[in-house]
């Protein structure tokens, strides 16, 4: 027993000297674990922490990446909104070390009209913009700063408010509307099919566009509905200029100068772009110098700027002209479609509001004492402008659903926000467009409702500060566009309603897309049906 007891001993023994020796070896890897943990604890609190004061929780080299990835994954306005609301109006964003995703994020209203009015020579569209967009848009308005920006602005100005100029859209998008799009619709109706409205719509105004920059019509919004390259190529180019944007600067910058992934589709889109424009510069230039009847009549912008001098006294060079053209399509291309589209998903959901514009419309029909057929019907410039109502819901369509969603400056001197944010030079900051229509501060407690309504006083629309209502921009840079892309939805919008009831079909998902502007994600699949005289009677004698 004690032979086995001792001859256990010596084993024992050399257990316990192997134990204390492991242990010795575990005891420095345990304390660090411990270390490490109480580490992690801490900075987990101390992250969390940070979002009282920040709005979001700051983690250690990552900064609040990990929030926003988490807000992409749900929904990115939705998400800016909520923190915007939490902070009061503003927040600061601080990307991981290694980006340069550093900026101030804002909705206060104050804070719009110094960087857009007050201080507009401290806040220009600044290097990492116009570096990001420089490929597609050049020199053009949109990416321009200073005096190149002054004496496009000047020119392009003048020429949007002669009615040369306005006659042209007009009736550039009657002819448009009339002998493309409701022919289009009307067959959808005739072969009882769904149609993707946005798609549609896009056409419609990326053929307007078209016309009013270039003098030419594509033919996007055609029988059958055509792929069309110019279109194509424009599409894709503007995709991967976007993708820049959440790209660091230094990889998209390596990316293009070895032709590779998005950056070689970039420039081969980018080609297409040029190769349709070097055409159409041509041409024109052939046309202009046989100085036919025709084109002295034309007003579109090439002819005008061709017939223009540079501060030199020399014209214009033909780069400088297509940097011109691409920038007004980029910039009217797509932002009255996807109105129209929101506010037709929304009239969809509202069905007291489209009753409204029809009793408006069939009233100012009435008015007219004649007896035109509903079906060929076209309104006037004077009816249009007539359409209050309309102007009203459109207007609350785009507070809720703005085109452009976000837009952004960069500061170029420190300065200090009126809200008392303070901004150093170099500082990116956001406006955040679709967060401002839905803050209570601004808009009151029914801001996420949708009502025409706050836009009228005695049944006439009253317009709203553009500090606060911004879907369109404001002071110097106020979208030139603007007159035309309400006559533009208003006439593209009555002639739709007058004629048929648009219905979005059942569980069709809707939501926008993280694009420059809100598209709907999965496009507007909707039914229509074609309104009845008695219908359109029973409006005409509506009251409201
Ligand atoms: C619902 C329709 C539209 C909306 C919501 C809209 C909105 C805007 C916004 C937010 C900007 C400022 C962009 C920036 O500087 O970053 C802008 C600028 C501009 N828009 Fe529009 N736009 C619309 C339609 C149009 C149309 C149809 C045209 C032309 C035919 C147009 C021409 C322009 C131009 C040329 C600028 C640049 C102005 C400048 O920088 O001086 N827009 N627009």
């Amino acid at each position: 027993m004690a032979t086995m007891f001792n001859s256990s001993l010596p084993l024992s023994s050399t257990n316990t000297t192997t134990a204390t020796a492991t242990g010795r070896l575990f005891l420095p890897h345990l304390q660090m674990l411990e270390l490490l943990v109480a580490l992690l604890v801490f900075l987990v609190i101390h992250s969390l922490r940070q979002r009282k004061r920040h709005g979001l929780p700051m983690w250690p080299f990552l900064g609040m990446l990990p929030s926003l990835v988490l807000g992409l994954r749900v929904d990115m306005y939705e998400w800016i909104s909520q923190v915007l609301c939490r902070q009061n109006g503003t927040f600061t964003f601080k990307g991981p070390w290694f980006t340069n995703l550093n900026c101030i994020v804002t909705a206060d209203p104050r804070n719009l009209e110094h960087l857009l009015k007050t201080r507009f020579q401290a806040y220009p569209k600044g290097p990492y913009f116009r570096h990001a967009l420089r490929d597609l848009l050049g020199n053009g308005i949109f990416n321009a700063d200073d005096e190149i920006w002054q004496r496009q602005r000047k020119t392009a100005s003048i020429e949007f408010h002669s009615s040369k100029f306005r006659n042209m859209t007009t009736e550039s998008l009657l002819e448009l509307v009339h002998r493309r799009l409701l022919p289009v619709l009307e067959d959808s109706v005739e072969r009882s099919t769904a149609i993707d409205l946005q798609d549609i719509l896009l056409r419609l105004t990326f053929d307007n566009v078209c016309m009013i920059a270039f003098g030419v019509d594509p033919g996007c919004l055609s029988p059958g509905l055509p792929e069309i390259p110019f279109a194509q190529a424009f599409e894709a180019a503007t995709e991967a200029t976007i993708l820049r944007f959440v790209t660091p600067t230094l990889i998209w910058k390596v990316m293009r100068h070895l032709n590779l992934g998005s950056e070689k589709k970039l420039k081969e889109s980018i080609k297409g772009v040029d190769n349709f424009a070097d055409e159409v510069i041509r041409t024109r230039k052939k046309e202009v110098s046989l100085q036919t009847e025709e084109n002295k009549l034309k007003s579109d912008l090439l002819t005008i700027f061709m017939g223009l001098k540079d501060e030199q006294g020399l014209p214009f060079s033909d780069k400088f002209l297509r940097d011109i053209c691409v920038n007004f399509i980029l910039a009217g291309r797509d932002t009255s479609s996807v109105a129209l589209s929101w506010f037709f998903w929304l009239l969809d959901r509202n069905p007291t509001v489209e009753e409204r514009i029809l009793g408006e419309i069939c009233r100012i029909v009435k008015d007219r004492g004649d007896d035109s057929e509903s079906e060929n019907l076209i309104f006037r410039p004077e009816e249009v402008k007539k359409m209050d109502y309309l102007h009203a819901a459109l207007s609350e369509s785009l507070r809720l659903y703005p085109s452009v969603p976000v837009d952004h400056k960069e500061v170029v001197e420190d300065d200090v926000f009126p809200d008392g944010t303070i901004l150093k030079k170099g500082t990116k900051v956001v406006y955040a467009i679709y967060a401002m229509g839905r803050m209570e501060a601004i808009w009151g407690k029914d801001c996420r409702e949708f009502r025409p309504e706050r836009w009228l006083r005695d049944g006439r629309f009253m317009s709203e500060s553009a500090y606060k209502f911004t879907a369109f921009n404001g002071g110097p840079r106020l979208c030139l566009g603007k007159d035309f892309a309400y006559y533009q939805m208003k006439f593209a919008a009555a002639s739709i309603l007058y004629r048929y009831k648009v219905m979005v079909v059942e569980n069709h998902p809707v939501k926008p897309k993280l694009a420059l502007t809100m598209y709907m994600q999965n496009g507007l699949k909707v039914k229509l049906c074609k309104r009845s005289e008695s219908e359109l009677k029973m409006y005409h004698n509506m009251k409201y």
